[in-house]
């Protein structure tokens, strides 16, 4: 691709892909910007910009017709790295771990968790469909395809991405509020609640200012 895509747009790229995703389950093939603009939110003239950055755009989306949603799914998918199918792992199958298992919005958007892991023995089994292994049993369960962890643990957390590291993992969506380190080419998403209060407090602030 050879438009350089700004960031504004890259951020809504996930949005239009999650909403598109679910047409696709939901058995459309084609859809409008219009139809678009209802579920996300996002202006139907800012949509048609923003596709006309997928590399696919020249066959879809003539006027009227609508574009055509696997196409858009591919472009979407094709530009943000991303496949439907990502196989996640979860350590820490606690109160918050459990939340996000419980949480079934997954499959529109990337794929979803494989397998939970925890040191409490008590939490072996299965969990809202997933199975869940004790974290002895990490290295011998391992999904071979997965390159994603969701670290919702709340002890050893160095000692548990070192591990992870050593597996494959790539990319770590880190609830703990620890500090750890990574190896060049790992990426970390930390999410965090306190801060996502914090940057809300600011905004509000500077909105009064105004
Ligand atoms: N980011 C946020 O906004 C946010 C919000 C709430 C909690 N947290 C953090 O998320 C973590 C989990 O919180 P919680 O309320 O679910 O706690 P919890 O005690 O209910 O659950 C933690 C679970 O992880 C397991 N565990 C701990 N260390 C482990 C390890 N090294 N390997 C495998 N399993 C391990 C425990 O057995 C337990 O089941 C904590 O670190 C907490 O501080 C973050």
């Amino acid at each position: 691709m050879d438009k350089k895509i700004s960031k504004a747009t890259m951020s809504r790229f996930p949005v239009y892909l999650k909403a598109l995703r679910k047409m696709q389950h939901e058995g459309k093939e084609t859809c409008l910007s219009s139809e678009l603009f209802e579920i996300t939110g996002i202006q139907d003239t800012t949509i048609r910009r923003d596709f006309t950055y997928l590399s696919k755009t020249d066959n879809f989306g003539r006027r009227g017709r609508g574009y055509d949603v696997k196409h858009l799914i591919d472009g979407l998918s094709e530009v943000l790295g991303l496949g439907l199918d990502e196989s996640i792992i979860l350590i820490g199958v606690g109160n918050l771990g459990s939340a996000i298992l419980k949480y079934n919005r997954w499959q529109y958007t990337v794929g979803k968790i494989v397998c939970g892991y925890d040191m409490d023995k008590n939490k072996e089994g299965e969990r809202f469909g997933v199975k869940i292994c004790h974290i002895d049993k990490l290295e011998e369960t391992f999904p071979s395809d997965c390159k994603i962890a969701i670290l919702a643990i709340s002890e050893n957390v160095q000692g548990t991405v070192d591990r992870l590291m050593k597996l494959g993992i790539k990319g770590i969506v880190d609830f703990t509020h620890s500090h750890f380190m990574v190896q060049e080419g790992v990426e970390v998403q930390t999410v965090d609640v306190v801060v996502a209060i914090q940057e809300l407090v600011i905004k509000m602030k500077s909105n009064d200012q105004e």
